[in-house]
């Protein structure tokens, strides 16, 4: 089953990353189809304007609602479709997490509609939960100057989740934020050499007794979720408050 990626921005060259690396590998080997569109293709004045000033007054542009109705249109469709996901980055969307990644990795189609300015007039969002799933979501609490960046992060946790995407399957079961790892951040990680500057590797990792490097393992991880992710911790874990 292939997966269709639409994203619509006054700024598409900004996909043009999505050609490199495993998401270009996953292109050429079908698992993903990516398209992307400039909104004010769907303009007719000479500007080729996408934006206005805010009804009711307040700073900034806000982005009209037309050129998105007609994208819509020529993209999606004018008939619902609940199995279609359109995803609008915004800093007021609610948190975008592992596991909504997870289910999203099994769509057949994600629309990314990537606001600039202010943002886009919220009928355009109305409309579209009226056809289709929508998803107002948030990278984090930092300020982006528009959703093209947010798109692409999602994009990346979303399709390396595809069955057949990533080449090593296992690699996905222990990471952090995912049941496999308890929801704990990830142990520190070592490779060759194993002295390098005056820096060695833990001991216990070159002894080749695995129960000792299993808790190691996680005891690291308990130690630097409870001091960068207190948040993560719960009694559940074994881990105090
Ligand atoms: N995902 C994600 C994001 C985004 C994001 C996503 C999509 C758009 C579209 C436009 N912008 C720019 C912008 C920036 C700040 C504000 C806030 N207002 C400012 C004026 C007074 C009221 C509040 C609005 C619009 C975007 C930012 N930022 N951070 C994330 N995690």
């Amino acid at each position: 089953m292939t997966m269709r990626l639409d994203y619509l921005s006054i700024f598409p060259a900004y996909f043009d990353v999505l050609d490199i690396s495993l998401l270009g590998k996953a292109a050429v080997n079908g698992l993903v189809e990516v398209h992307a569109h400039d909104l004010r293709d769907w303009t007719h004045d000479r500007h080729r304007t996408v934006d206005d000033t805010p009804c009711g007054g307040g700073a900034g542009m806000v982005m009209k609602p037309d050129p998105w109705g007609e994208a819509f249109d020529e993209i999606i469709g004018t008939e619902p479709d609940s199995s279609v996901h359109v995803i609008f980055p915004s800093p007021s969307g609610a948190p975008f997490t592992q596991s909504a990644a997870q289910e999203l990795s099994s769509a057949v189609r994600i629309v990314f509609c990537c606001g600039r300015y202010e943002g886009i007039d919220h009928r355009v969002i109305d409309y579209a939960r009226s056809m289709w799933t929508v998803h107002e979501v948030s990278l984090g609490d930092y300020v982006l100057n528009g959703g093209e960046v947010a798109a692409l992060a999602i994009t990346e946790a979303v399709v390396r989740l595809v069955p057949g995407f990533m080449g090593n399957p296992e690699s996905l079961a222990e990471e952090s934020f995912s049941a496999g790892q308890d929801g704990l951040l990830e142990y520190p990680l070592f490779t060759r050499p194993v002295s390098w500057r005056g820096l060695d590797v833990p001991e216990v990792l070159m002894s080749g007794h695995h129960g000792r490097i299993a808790k190691w393992r996680r005891d690291e991880s308990v130690r630097l979720t409870c001091e960068r992710r207190p948040d993560l911790t719960d009694s559940d874990f074994g881990v105090p408050h």
